[in-house]
């Protein structure tokens, strides 16, 4: 694999508190490859503006085209999102591996359709407690990746 392709994924109409660790995981995540979707981790993007012109469709359409670009999906799934959990899905069915990132101390309670989809290889879920522990998560999996 030449450069890795990286589709991450956070939450944007589910709420956005986490919008900073969004943005450090996408820091560490382009020490990878190039990550598709700098914008989820951009403190100031909520969603399309009139102003933007963009259309539903026409996000959901090319986030989907990126998608099937993309040789692995990041997603930080502790902040519950629709859009999130669609990407997942779809990514499952284009055989995309998987990593989600999840912090149990934040008082949530992964869904099981996401935490009962971990099998190591396609999907992997993995727990952490702070943003210091990615680094090494991501270290992990890409290795495996490129195997
Ligand atoms: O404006 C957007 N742009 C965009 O790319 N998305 C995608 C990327 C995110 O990983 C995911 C977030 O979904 P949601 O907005 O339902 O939380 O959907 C979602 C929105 C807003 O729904």
């Amino acid at each position: 694999m030449s450069q890795i392709n990286i589709y991450f994924a956070g939450s944007i109409k589910g709420g956005r508190q986490d919008v900073g660790i969004y943005s450090q995981i996408i820091d560490q995540l382009k020490t990878h490859g190039h990550v598709f979707t700098e914008f989820v981790g951009d403190k100031n993007y909520h969603g399309p503006t009139e102003a933007d012109g963009k259309k539903d469709k026409e996000i959901h359409d090319t986030d989907v085209a990126m998608l099937k670009k993309s040789d692995c999906v990041v997603a930080e799934v502790t902040q519950p999102s629709l859009g999130v959990g669609y990407e997942l899905g779809r990514a499952v069915a284009l055989d995309i591996p998987i990593l989600c990132l999840f912090r149990p101390n934040e008082g949530k309670v992964l869904s099981c359709m996401i935490r009962g989809a971990h099998d190591g290889s396609a999907v992997t879920v993995v727990d952490y407690t702070d943003v210091a522990q990615v680094p090494d998560i991501l270290a992990d999996f890409f290795k495996k990746l490129k195997k």
